[in-house]
């Protein structure tokens, strides 16, 4: 193993981990240690990976494509869904979503699908932009731009994902996000519990366990619902699909409008396979709602926080957007004519990881690394924070400033250090649909929104870590440029 802290019996080095800046404490070990070390972490042994190199080389290996020994994520999911999954589950699950979120749009050259979820997106950022100007504090005192987020998009995310939207004061949507919100803040990667499962005895941390369960069990309750009405408008589309295709095509089967209903048609052609059961489904649809959602949003609060707070990035931004699209709306094809605006949202993806830890990997067969003999059983831990912070690599790294994403042409620069998608086997499913909606709703706000800080206030850019790295709910005043 590489060498490390020792820390202390039983605890390791739990002790000495920031509760809310755990990636500030192992970039530090980093500097110390080396860009790969080892931390004993209660029950676990965690091996960090604080070099791209390195995290490309064992991501990209089978036997690191299992997922770390945790409490929170194997105690409470149990292999289900597709983040949580391993083995024969996991390539199943996953080959079947990244084939439907293609089908869906979501893919570079999709023609009229890829359109067809650009007017998804769309719908979305116009939402958006509707609930945060007709907010009467945003241009007064301003207003935190949170909420108005989390339901746009969220309504794009459940489109997508269950085939359905919410109205903006539907109890059901507004319970849905309010437990999406708690879950993410509870389920730290670096919580003391994920490593001594026996903290769950403690009557402080066994609520938090109690509230999650809880939480888990009515959000999959919702799903059954969904799932019932999906199978039920489905045995009708598919019927009428049927009638229409006997005389042309027979066994043509209606396009999936989205993930609930491409998994639906998938479980029918597959009636033995025992990755098609209802838990698994309710498991799946929990991850992708959750995961689309949570780092989408929290990516653009970042983008709007750190715009806010830097003028001169803001006017280059408002001068591009109004020169290229003179009015119009933007579009994914205008992505080429306005570097400035993506290298502004790669940059707030570099200096705001939205998962400073990474997602850990666990080590399925015993494997070596960099000369080091590294036991299944490990966690990994690619510590992308470390990553994206490396002053070899990035000069000035605490400074926001989007520039370094461009080349000397305009054009834009994806340098091998940046990762927020993490890489290999296991690298995000969602990070085309991601780019998408980073892409539309980023330029789509700026092009009408001037933000800043309501007066006399500063920006506090620190981040709160729990499974994302979320900023504090601060307000902005979003004013709205009537005249573009
Ligand atoms: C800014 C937005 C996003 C960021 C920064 C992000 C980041 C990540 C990262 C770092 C991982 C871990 C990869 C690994 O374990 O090696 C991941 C996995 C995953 N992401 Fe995303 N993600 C984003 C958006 C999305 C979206 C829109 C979806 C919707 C489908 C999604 C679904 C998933 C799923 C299901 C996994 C687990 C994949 C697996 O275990 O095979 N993500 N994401």
């Amino acid at each position: 193993l590489p060498p490390g802290p020792r820390g202390l019996p039983v605890l390791g080095y739990l002790p000495w981990l920031d509760r809310l800046q755990p990636h500030e404490t192992l970039t530090a070990l980093a500097a110390r240690y080396g860009p790969i070390f080892t931390v004993p972490m209660g029950g676990v042994r965690a091996v960090v990976l604080a070099d791209e190199a390195l995290v490309r080389a064992a991501l990209a290996r089978e036997a690191c494509s299992g997922r770390a020994p945790l409490y929170l994520t194997h105690g409470l999911m149990q292999g289900h869904g597709l983040i949580c999954a391993e083995g024969p589950m996991w390539r199943e699950q996953r080959r079947l979503v990244a084939g439907a979120l293609k089908s869906l749009g979501a893919v570079r050259g999709g023609g009229a699908r890829r359109d067809r979820m650009q007017a998804r997106i769309s719908r979305g950022v116009r939402a958006a932009l509707q609930s945060i100007s007709s907010c009467a504090e945003a241009a007064g005192d301003g207003v935190d731009p949170h909420a108005h987020l989390t339901e746009a998009v969220g309504n794009v995310v459940n489109a997508v994902v269950f085939g359905r939207t919410w109205a903006p004061d539907d109890p059901t949507w507004l319970w849905l996000q309010r437990i999406q919100d708690e879950g993410t803040k509870l389920i730290g990667v670096a919580g003391a519990i994920n490593f001594l499962p026996f903290l769950r005895l403690i009557p402080n941390q066994g609520r938090a366990i109690r509230w999650l369960k809880e939480g888990q069990k009515s959000q999959h309750a919702l799903y059954a619902d969904l799932v019932a009405e999906a199978r039920t408008a489905l045995g009708t589309t598919a019927a009428a699909a049927a009638a229409a295709a006997e005389d042309e095509a027979p066994g043509t089967e209606p396009e999936p409008d989205n993930l609930l209903e491409a998994w639906l048609q998938e479980s029918v052609r597959r009636p033995d396979s025992p990755f098609y059961t209802d838990r698994q489904l309710h498991h799946l649809l929990a991850d992708l709602f959750g995961a689309a959602l949570d780092t989408t949003v929290t990516t653009l609060r970042w983008l709007l926080l750190f715009v806010a707070a830097h003028p001169d990035v803001q006017a280059r931004v408002h001068r591009e957007l109004d020169e290229v699209l003179q009015g119009r709306e933007p579009t994914l094809d205008d992505q080429p004519l306005l570097p400035f605006t993506q290298a502004t949202i790669l940059e707030t993806q570099r200096i705001r990881s939205v998962t400073p830890l990474g997602i850990p990997h666990g080590v399925t067969e015993t494997t070596s690394l960099d000369g080091y003999t590294i036991p299944r059983g490990t966690m990994l831990i690619p510590l992308q924070w470390a990553i994206h912070m490396d002053p070899k690599r990035w000069d000035r790294p605490h400074e926001f400033r989007p520039q370094r994403f461009l080349a000397e042409d305009d054009s834009v620069l994806r340098p091998d250090g940046f990762i927020p998608f993490q890489t290999g086997k296991r690298m995000c499913v969602g990070d085309e649909w991601a780019r998408m909606m980073l892409f539309q709703f980023a330029a789509g706000l700026l092009q009408r929104l001037r933000l800043s800080l309501p007066d006399g206030r500063e920006a506090d850019l620190e981040g709160v870590c729990g499974i994302t790295l979320t900023p504090k709910e601060q307000r902005l005043r979003c004013e709205l440029r009537t005249d573009k």
